[in-house]
């Protein structure tokens, strides 16, 4: 392995060893601290743009699986790993995670300080760029120094066309915001008959499809990036048919009813805050990728209230509305990688669409 520099835009270098793609690649840096599960990390569109730094020390002696992905082709920019495990494949078809990074053109960098790096993420006051660079010269800080990263990343992750995933259940649209397949999977497994169209979807063009529910998915960047239209469609949706919004669609799914929403100076990734569902006293814990929540005050107590809340930072994690068959969550009820007591939200959605009325 030849040595490979991780620079960040406050000046610091750390020195490892590269694997996967030898590209040089530009991100916003983010720590994961989930303990397994590389696989659904990597391939969740929700990290456009950023490079992933995993805290559990040990990533990769698993083979990928072909059956969890989370997307076809991952947007995450670069891993970075303080020991890429050593790999024995034990089948002919088997993929190893420095194969699979260099087939998608995603560098990566081991042996690395990662505990240096974290904390260095931890004390800075805002997401910090870096690069991953064979040479940690004047002319890398340059490069990225000049980088501009888009804030358009829905756009650019979301299909720009409708698919089906049919079946013989409950009709339900999924809007794509940045769509993880843990999502469909977990509607597949109730047999919903599920069409995905794009977050540019009008609420007409949605109802032609004559839904019995609208999932609003996770997906990556800062909400109020996002068109403004799209709060209108959703304003328009709820008072429609059940609604389901998770990650960016909870936090779209709280502006349009007239919530804020605010970005958090080291943004949260892992499974490890434990989540009071409010109206049971009950404790989950729950797959989370946040760099933005919704501020507690700006919550309009006449249109929703809070259903979950994170006990390490106080924040919302989970809001439902008083008026119409609709609630969201911060976090990923599908897990993917990460507990699945949360799926049982999808069974709420499930039982709310039943009820949802005559047709
Ligand atoms: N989990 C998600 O969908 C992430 C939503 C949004 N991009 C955030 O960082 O908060």
């Amino acid at each position: 392995m030849s040595a490979r520099y991780l620079i960040l835009e406050d000046g610091s270098v750390f020195s490892g060893e590269g694997f996967g793609s030898p590209a040089v690649t530009f991100g916003e840096l983010v720590f994961n601290t989930s303990m397994a599960g590389y696989q659904e990390l990597i391939t969740n569109p929700v990290y456009f743009n950023q490079i992933v730094v995993f805290t559990q020390p040990n990533v990769g002696n698993l083979a990928l699986q072909r059956n969890v992905y989370e997307t076809i082709t991952p947007s995450i920019k670069g891993v970075i790993v303080r020991n890429l495990a050593q790999f024995e494949a034990t089948g002919p078809r088997q993929v190893s995670l420095d194969q699979y990074l260099n087939q998608m053109n995603i560098p990566g960098i081991t042996n690395i300080d990662t505990r240096a790096l974290v904390h260095r993420l931890k004390v800075a006051e805002k997401p910090l760029r870096g690069s991953i660079v064979p040479v940690p010269d004047d002319h890398a800080f340059d490069q990225l120094h000049a980088t501009v990263l888009t804030n358009q990343q829905v756009a650019q992750v979301a299909t720009p066309k409708p698919y089906p995933n049919p079946d013989v259940g409950l009709t339900v649209v999924v809007i794509d915001f940045g769509l993880k397949n843990g999502i469909l999977r977990e509607l597949s497994r109730r047999k919903c008959n599920v069409t995905v169209l794009p977050y540019t979807a009008t609420a007409t063009e949605i109802l032609r499809l004559d839904p019995d529910g609208v999932v609003l998915s996770s997906g990556p960047g800062d909400p109020k990036n996002v068109k403004k239209s799209v709060l209108k469609m959703i304003q328009e949706i709820q008072t429609r048919v059940p609604l389901f919004g998770i990650g960016l669609g909870h936090e779209l799914f709280a502006m349009a009813n007239g919530a804020k929403t605010k970005q958090l100076a080291v943004e949260h990734h892992g499974m490890n805050h434990p989540i009071k569902e409010i109206i049971t006293d009950q404790i989950v814990y729950a797959s989370q990728a946040e760099g933005y929540q919704v501020e507690r005050e700006s919550v309009d107590r006449q249109r929703l209230y809070v259903t979950y809340v994170d006990l390490l930072d106080n924040s919302v994690q989970g809001l439902r509305h008083r008026q119409y068959p609709a609630f969201a969550v911060q976090f990923f009820p599908d897990g993917a990688p990460g507990p699945d007591e949360t799926n049982s939200l999808f069974d709420e959605f499930m039982e709310m669409m039943r009820q949802g009325g005559e047709r």
